[in-house]
């Protein structure tokens, strides 16, 4: 007779994917059977448990997982709960002998993640953690004084020097299942789709959440567009960017498999291109950097004079901002490109971000709080970053005082209007030398283009003159506090 074999339970989390997926790896390697889990956690994250755009994914990345995974053999477990007590209870009932996954870096992760081991060390079971998700574990990087870095450009010197990150694992194709667990939630009982109203049309036209769809788009922009990212990279109006930030950011791909696809292409030297898209990879780094080092990051302003900055409530204003209606065109076409695909292009989100802190003097949280609704990217991480950034407030950020003139951005990046008559129909036809301020149009060019400002589309919520000298004001205030 044959003993029982004890199991190793992988547990998912960031990291949907079969193909370097250090701890799937080793679960297998391990000779003893798996049972592939991930538990829907949205009590340990409180105020950040995955919004609706990042649910809306994350439904169709496990779909894609649990696919690949039959194929293998398995069949993946599923939970809803805390985790440290559904973990703890799942591996008693299964008599697992070990619990293996991959790191997360969000503070809340971290300490129940710590609980959940130690819980797990005292019933014996044995855990191991790995690495899945970034290039550098951020405590394996600092400056010469030994502190953690707060400007990017020495980090990301820092971190290439170090040479090229792993390689990546290989895919796992078979799989020893254990095939003994209590029956397993069904995915769609836990109703992360949206049913009524079903808003996501405009998200299943443009993405492919999972681990194929990953490796699609990245193959994609290898092949069509790396060449010209440098240059393209700004220009909302085209498709110049690798749209890869939510695979990332559910680990259906990892950054040492995007390192090395770029690194393999480029043969001995990188070009202008790969050189440019490699460093937005490094600014994701960093931003992991500044999070786990400054675990208050996306809560409270880094520099703490900002502390005493007079933010507007203009819950008015706010919500003209959240639906595109703030009559400048760049940035109601970027969110109303967000609302409609969960995503919204680099630039505009700096333009956008900048109107909402600086032209309307509302706090970046409040933006920072909206994106994270609405993004299939969001992260705590990035968005944090990306908004502390915006504000000024941040790490290596953007100096407050340089404030986006959302016309001039506009007639810079979007020349020929092509990204605000995509997502601003109702101006589309007015001429090129309008179409980021109609409101210069004479009455004339107004009516040839079916336009009538305050009804067809708003006249601006603010002059962008007298609100960068009402930001600036504010800003002199603050500036000098220790
Ligand atoms: C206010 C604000 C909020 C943001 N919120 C998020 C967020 O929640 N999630 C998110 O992934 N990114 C965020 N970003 C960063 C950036 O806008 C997106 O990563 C990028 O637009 C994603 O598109 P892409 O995959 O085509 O990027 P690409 O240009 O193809 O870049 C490749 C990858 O590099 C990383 N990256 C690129 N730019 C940045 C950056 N500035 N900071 C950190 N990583 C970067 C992303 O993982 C991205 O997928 C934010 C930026 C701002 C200004």
């Amino acid at each position: 007779m044959t003993e029982p074999r004890e199991p190793v339970i992988v547990w998912f989390r960031q990291d949907l994917r079969l193909s370097d997926n250090p701890a799937l790896l080793a679960a297998r390697d391990s000779d003893r059977p798996v049972l592939p889990v991930f538990i829907l956690d949205l009590e340990s994250p409180g105020a950040w448990a995955p919004g609706p755009a990042s649910l809306w994914w994350l439904h169709h990345s496990l779909e894609s997982l649990s696919r690949d995974l039959e194929e293998t053999g398995a069949r993946l477990w599923l939970g809803k709960g805390k985790a440290d007590e559904i973990i703890p209870a799942l591996a008693r009932e299964v008599q697992a002998s070990a619990v293996y996954w991959n790191r997360r870096y969000e503070p809340w992760a971290i300490a129940r993640d710590s609980r959940l081991k130690s819980a797990l060390k005292q019933d014996g079971v044995e855990v191991r953690s790995f690495n899945a998700g970034l290039l550098i574990e951020p405590w394996d990087i600092s400056t010469n004084e030994g502190k953690p870095y707060r400007v990017y450009t020495p980090f990301w010197k820092s971190l290439k020097a170090k040479g090229d990150p792993r390689a990546p694992g290989p895919r796992v194709e078979r799989l020893d299942f254990y095939g003994g667990a209590p029956e397993s939630d069904a995915l769609s009982d836990w109703n992360l789709l949206p049913a009524k109203p079903d808003w996501a049309g405009g998200l299943r036209e443009t993405w492919t959440p999972g681990e194929a769809g990953a490796h699609t788009r990245l193959e994609t922009f290898l092949d069509e567009r790396i060449a010209d990212y440098d240059s393209a990279r700004n220009r909302p109006g085209i498709a110049g960017t690798s749209g890869l930030s939510a695979h990332l950011h559910h680990g259906e791909i990892s950054p040492h498999q995007v390192w090395h696809a770029v690194k393999a292409r480029a043969g001995g030297s990188l070009s202008k291109g790969e050189d440019s898209f490699l460093s937005e990879i490094g600014w994701r780094e960093f931003c992991y950097n500044l999070l786990y080092h400054f675990p208050e990051f996306p809560e409270e302003n880094y520099q703490d004079k900002f502390d005493a900055f007079p933010w507007k409530e203009n819950e008015d204003a706010l919500t003209a901002w959240k639906k595109g209606l703030t009559g400048y065109p760049i940035v109601d076409a970027g969110m109303r490109q967000l609302w409609e695909t969960g995503w919204m292009h680099n630039r505009v989100r700096m333009i956008a971000g900048s109107f909402l802190v600086k032209d309307l003097m509302i706090d970046w949280r409040r933006g920072e709080d909206w994106f994270w609704h609405t993004l299939v990217d969001a992260d705590l991480a990035n968005n944090a970053a990306g908004w502390q950034w915006i504000a000024g407030s941040g790490a290596d950020a953007a100096p407050f005082f340089r404030i986006f003139n959302p016309v001039s951005q506009g007639e810079k990046f979007d020349a020929q209007g092509r990204y605000v008559r995509r997502w601003v129909p109702e101006i589309a036809g007015l001429p090129d030398a309008f179409i980021h301020k109609p409101w210069e149009a004479d009455r004339e060019t107004l009516r040839k283009a079916g336009v009538t400002l305050g009804k067809t589309y708003p006249r601006p919520i603010v002059d962008h003159k007298q609100a960068r000298e009402r930001a600036l004001e504010a800003w002199n205030e603050i500036k000098d506090a220790a």
